[in-house]
């Protein structure tokens, strides 16, 4: 009877004391459609659905009335929202309230360190304008259309003949697409070729029936210096020398970086720092992935320099920026207001971080903006045909040479780019549904009360979630979840891009993408070669399994069987 008291005035004390404690801790008082647990918040949820973990958020965003959710993990608050309105106010009118912030830099810096995706402020102004002053000059379009060009009409439509000539069975074409983008983007940011995409490793790995990723990277591509040679395209401009085996080992070590990089967002923070510090696991693979990488970004630099001392004609963006640096000093970070490129100082170590920023931005989202569209081309046999007849009637009366002739197939203009209209509406469509970049986080700087009347702490991290404000009806729509091309398109057939705030695939506001219309090119040259020349059957029953990354790819690759599109041929 004393005993039952005595429980029943602890659990008197203790049951307010505990709702108090949860009253004012985060997760209480989440947002409808964003269930949350006392003290740990909707963790337990995220990681039952972290297989699924897009859709899931899908979901949510449907059940809730409001399109600006507020989501706890532990004691860290996000807003996530897929409102066009609210992505406007933190992406362009609020720009200076949502920096990436003090949070998001510490999972980059040791691969970025203080490159352009990965800081605010000074040093962010800094890049952009270097960056923007580049990328709007036309010489680097044609560099970018010549390489794209090489390494379409010289490697991946021969890679994929060799495929079609040899075998029928599946090819990961995904992972073609990632050896493509690698080549492409590592020729347009230093000037060097890993020739990743190889003909005779297609062949290869398609006799032995693998349909996983092909081996880029393995040993005997190191040892085997001569046949690197053997595969050289027709490069367009003055290259940079790069020993094959320094750049083969640069390839994997910064594919392991990235990976290794990726994965600490999937761990709480203090598992991947106390990894660090103890140089253990995956931390300790990738500080020795990091020594690769930063031995072949010095080595590069410095034959840049050299190059460029002896007056060679070099076009890449790593010579383009040590030619607007004058000097050798750090950047100080009270550079914004320097006038134009007067006295601007761009040192080694922030140059290397800009090289990889470059080379991360253009790799993997370029392939996964090619696969997800060239899958739903496949399995889309009405707007595939659409394609076609867009070829075609942009082709006219002009002998399309489509048949290979020693290394080199044709490919198609920058003229003719322009004017795939259709085509370009496929790709935004494709990338509506199946974002290369599936989300984005920004820092709340200071209190604020969000256009939907969200109250905002400074601390919050601040989400935009673009894979589902791409499917989300009152974004696009009831038939948001149908692959419809024509929607993009005017009466007269004519390409209407949304807005970017609707649309925030390449982000939007002062940070919007600098890669946007190179991108486009090379997605659209690469689509309009491929389907042009071959028919990909996908496996039957298939779905895409998608990642939780830095960008958004096909967990198991896209398998394929290639049959050549014979009625093209004539
Ligand atoms: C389909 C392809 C691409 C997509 C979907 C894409 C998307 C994006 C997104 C979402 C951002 C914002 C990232 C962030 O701040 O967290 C971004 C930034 C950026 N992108 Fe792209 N990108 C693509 C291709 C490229 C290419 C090919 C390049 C360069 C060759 C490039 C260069 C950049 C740069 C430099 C930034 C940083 C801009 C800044 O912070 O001021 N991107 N891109």
């Amino acid at each position: 009877m004393e005993a039952l008291w005595v429980v029943g005035v602890i659990s008197a004390i203790l049951v307010p004391f505990l709702y108090l404690v949860w009253k004012h801790h985060p997760s209480y008082g989440a947002n409808p459609g964003a269930p949350a647990f006392p003290l740990v918040g909707s963790l337990p949820l995220v990681i039952r659905n972290k297989h699924r973990f897009y859709e899931w958020t899908c979901e949510l965003f449907d059940r809730s009335p409001s399109l600006t959710r507020r989501v706890t993990l532990g004691r860290t608050i996000f807003l996530s929202t897929a409102d066009p309105q609210v992505v406007h106010h933190i992406l362009k009118s609020h720009f200076v309230d949502y920096p990436k912030g003090r949070r998001f830099y510490p999972f980059f810096a040791d691969l970025l360190g203080n490159g352009i995706f990965n800081c605010d402020g000074a040093l962010w102004r800094l890049q952009r304008k270097v960056a923007s002053h580049v990328f709007t000059t036309n010489s680097l379009r044609d560099f970018v259309l010549a390489i794209a060009d090489a390494e379409i009409s010289g490697r991946l439509l021969p890679a994929l003949d060799s495929v079609y000539c040899s075998s029928t069975d599946f090819l990961d074409l995904q992972a073609l697409l990632m050896h493509y983008t690698f080549d492409t983007i590592c020729q347009l940011t230093f000037g060097s070729d890993p020739a990743c995409l190889d003909s005779s490793k297609v062949e290869e790995t398609n006799r032995n029936g693998n349909t996983a990723r092909m081996s880029v990277t393995g040993e005997d591509d190191i040892a085997d210096e001569d046949s690197h040679a053997s595969h050289d395209v027709s490069l367009p401009t003055s290259y940079a020398k790069v020993p094959h085996h320094l750049i083969q080992g640069f390839v994997q070590a910064f594919q392991v970086a990235v990976q290794i990089t990726a994965e600490r967002f999937l761990v709480p923070g203090f598992v991947w720092r106390l990894k660090r510090s103890l140089k253990i696991g995956s931390e300790k693979r990738l500080s020795e992935a990091l020594e690769v990488v930063n031995r072949f970004t010095s080595f590069v630099i410095e034959q840049s320099k050299k190059d460029l001392a002896n007056g060679k004609d070099r076009k890449d963006l790593l010579a383009r920026f040590i030619r607007l640096s004058k000097d050798e000093e750090e950047v100080p970070v009270d550079i914004a207001d320097k006038n134009e490129h007067e006295g601007l100082s761009i040192s080694d170590a922030l140059l290397k971080d800009i090289l990889l920023s470059f080379i991360l931005a253009g790799w993997e989202t370029v392939a996964s903006g090619i696969t997800f569209a060239l899958w739903l081309l496949s399995i889309h046999p009405r707007v595939e045909r659409e394609v076609l007849n867009e070829i075609d009637r942009i082709l006219g009366d002009r002998k399309f040479n489509h048949v290979l002739e020693g290394s080199k197939m044709e490919t198609f203009t920058y003229n003719d780019v322009r004017k795939m209209h259709y085509l370009q509406a496929v790709l935004s469509e494709s990338m509506r549904l199946y974002p290369p970049v599936p989300s984005d986080c920004k820092y709340a700087a200071r209190d604020d009360t969000l256009p939907d009347g969200t109250q905002v702490l400074e601390g919050y991290q601040v989400s935009y979630n673009v894979f589902a404000m791409g499917r989300a009806a009152r974004v696009w729509g009831k038939d948001c979840l149908e692959f419809r091309p024509e929607r993009w398109l005017d009466e007269n057939g004519e390409f209407v891009p949304a807005s970017p705030f609707k649309y925030p695939v390449f982000q939007a506001g002062p940070r919007i993408c600098l890669g946007k219309d190179f991108a486009f090119i090379q997605m659209k040259l690469v689509v309009a070669s491929l389907v042009r020349n071959f028919e990909f059957v996908v496996q039957p029953g298939f779905k895409p399994k998608l990642s939780y990354g830095v960008s958004m790819i096909m967990v198991d690759g896209l398998p394929v069987t290639i049959k050549k599109r014979l009625s093209s041929f004539c």
